[in-house]
């Protein structure tokens, strides 16, 4: 075995169907007596369930977290969040509502119980995100990892079919990625490994019947250790072209992680055959770049960017953009052969298979 470095991330986790139930009792354990209550507009009705069973020690409920964390709504919630004397943020909500209580956080300290209801994985992480001036910048600070996090897969149900499957798909990404990260090591690829099977499993249950919980729990399950990953280790190309794409271009989140993954694992996969072997063995495919396109498609999500808003003439830009800076990625980043895959997953392709002899 390879010499390594693990850094663990402390948080506590609360799991299984009906532990909403245990969010009083979390409230306590933190030691916080005044909770702001975070969603997005779309999930009030899921923030004033929690607001009443927080009760009197609800300072209030801020509903209004968006994608990519705008900085104009980052210093509203902040205002809210100091008016109101609260001393923890509950998060309720995916990414980007998590996000919202994140930067919160950075300036504050102050402490954030996640309670997720995508697969995103945003509460596993340190890592924020905050929009200016349309240019997102990211940065890793210890003060935004949230403290407890309670995965109730009942509160999943609610999830659209298809945002399941790419938010699952989203998930995968940030194992896949860490099996071949440079700083990977034996702990957190158990954990990608487990991640992507448990997904993979579950995802086609919950197509088949949304409300199934053993496969909510699958999925839930996955998303943690999926999350955990890209909160532990370093990412590489394919979230680089992600955040090219979402940034420049303002495409949704999960669905470009669906469509450009397969591409990426494609790119990289002659210069990281161990890692491919793990990620096709815990998705049962024989490649794991196939594997990832075929478990979308099957499932009835688009695999092609011009699908989703990607302007044609965008393409050679965003390979500018994606390879002005250098970052460590198995494969070494060329802008023609990135060009070439951005082409492959605007038409979405199906990747060809790794040769036996690569
Ligand atoms: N900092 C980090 O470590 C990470 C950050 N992110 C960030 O999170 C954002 C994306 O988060 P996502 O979770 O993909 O989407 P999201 O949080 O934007 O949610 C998408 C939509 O689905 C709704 N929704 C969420 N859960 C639902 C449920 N159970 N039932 C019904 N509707 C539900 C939301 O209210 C929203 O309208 C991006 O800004 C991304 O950059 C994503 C992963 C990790
Ligand atoms: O952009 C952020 O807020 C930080 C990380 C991610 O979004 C990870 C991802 O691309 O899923």
């Amino acid at each position: 075995m390879q010499p390594f470095v693990y850094n663990s991330q402390a948080s506590r986790v609360v799991f299984g169907a009906g532990s909403l139930r245990h969010l009083v009792r979390e409230i306590d354990l933190l030691g916080a007596r005044r909770a702001l209550v975070l969603s997005t507009p779309e999930q009030r009705s899921s923030a004033e369930h929690v607001a009443a069973l927080i009760g009197e020690r609800c300072a209030g409920i801020f509903d209004r977290a968006v994608m990519h964390v705008p900085i104009e709504t980052a210093r509203e919630a902040r205002e809210v969040a100091a008016r109101l004397n609260a001393d923890c943020a509950v998060a309720i909500g995916g990414g980007s509502t998590t996000g919202l209580g994140k930067a919160i956080a950075l300036e504050s300290s102050l402490p954030i119980l996640a309670i997720p209801t995508t697969y995103a994985g945003s509460e596993m992480t340190p890592i924020y995100g905050i929009t200016e001036a349309g240019l997102k910048k990211t940065g890793r600070d210890a003060r935004v990892l949230p403290k407890t996090v309670i995965y109730d897969p009942e509160l999943t149900t609610g999830l659209p079919a298809q945002l399941s499957v790419t938010s699952g798909i989203n998930a995968i990404a940030h194992a896949a990625e860490g099996l071949y990260a440079q700083d990977a090591n034996p702990v957190m690829s158990l954990f990608a490994e487990e991640g992507i099977r448990a997904l993979a499993q579950g995802l086609p249950r919950v197509v088949a019947s949304p409300d199934d919980i053993a496969a909510r729990s699958d999925c839930l399950y996955g998303a943690w250790l999926c999350g955990a990953v890209l909160g532990s280790v370093g990412m590489a190309l394919h979230h680089k072209l992600c955040h090219t794409l979402g940034g420049s271009y303002n495409l949704p989140h999960a669905e470009t992680h669906t469509i450009v993954l397969p591409h990426a694992l494609a790119y990289n996969a002659a210069a990281a055959p161990d890692a491919m072997h793990r990620i096709a063995r815990a998705l049962h495919a024989t490649d794991a770049a196939q594997g990832v396109f075929d478990l979308a498609q099957s499932l009835g999500v688009t695999v092609a960017l011009k699908d989703i808003g990607m302007p044609a003439d965008q393409l050679d830009r965003c390979a500018g953009i994606a390879t002005q800076n250098a970052y460590a990625n198995p494969r070494p980043v060329e802008r023609g052969a990135i060009r070439a895959l951005l082409e492959d997953a605007y038409q979405g392709k199906r990747p060809a298979a790794r040769a036996a002899s690569d």
